[in-house]
């Protein structure tokens, strides 16, 4: 049987007179990397913070590891995520930004957060403040924010934006790696080439619908 990680149904989410989303159903199963694409504005964010916790549904509801979104978990265990630039303390380094994250869930210590920093080729010891970062160095650190923690399930909106070339294909290397040891991950990028590289499945939100593209 197929076992699913994540469960989507019937979510519609309103602004307003605006519907984003229209009874979306979606099962997401374990271990599978999905891609979403669409124009901006079509919704993925939006997907993707409600999956989080961060928004609640205007009807329907999402189930992360059997359980209700926003009504029997708050925000779900196991997920790390990356949506929109991560507000990271500009005067702080990579490391205490990584590590004053880490001390609100307190799963990790020292030793994980160096080791996700190294991960995505960051200096672990750089004393640099974030401010002095390239976006492209900022980007990476959100990555290893996301992944620090070892979650189960990976949300990444863009976790490719602002890389560059060398950048990109790190990424790429490490999400592959990433879903070899069973993680689930969404991601969205408007690179076809990169959903192309990494999922197993790509849908389109288009005017609040989502479909699975051949
Ligand atoms: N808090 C809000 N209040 C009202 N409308 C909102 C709010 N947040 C998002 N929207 C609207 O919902 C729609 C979907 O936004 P969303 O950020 O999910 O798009 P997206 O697909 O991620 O776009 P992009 O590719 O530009 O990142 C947009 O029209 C946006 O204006």
């Amino acid at each position: 049987m197929e076992e699913y990680i994540i469960e989507i149904l019937n979510f519609s989410k309103k602004y307003k007179d605006r519907i984003v989303l229209k009874d979306i159903n979606l099962k997401i199963q374990k271990g599978k990397c999905y891609g979403f694409v669409g124009i901006n504005g079509s919704g993925k964010t939006i997907l993707f913070k409600a999956i989080c916790g961060l928004i609640n549904p205007s009807s329907g509801y999402i189930k992360v590891d059997g359980k209700e979104v926003g009504k029997e978990v708050d925000f779900p265990e196991n997920v790390g995520m990356l949506i929109e630039e991560p507000g990271f303390l500009p005067n702080y380094s990579a490391f205490e930004n990584l590590k004053f994250l880490a001390d609100i869930n307190k799963k990790i210590g020292k030793n994980e957060i160096y080791a996700a920093l190294k991960y995505v080729n960051l200096n672990p010891h750089d004393n640099k403040s974030v401010k002095k970062y390239s976006l492209g160095m900022k980007q990476r650190l959100g990555v290893a924010q996301a992944i620090m923690e070892d979650p189960d399930i990976l949300i990444l909106d863009e976790p490719m934006n602002s890389l560059d070339k060398k950048g990109v294909k790190l990424i790429k290397e490490k999400l592959l790696e990433l879903k070899e040891k069973g993680k689930t991950i969404l991601l969205t990028s408007h690179i076809a080439e990169h959903m192309e590289e990494l999922c197993d499945f790509i849908y389109e939100i288009d005017d609040g619908n989502i479909e699975i593209m051949e």
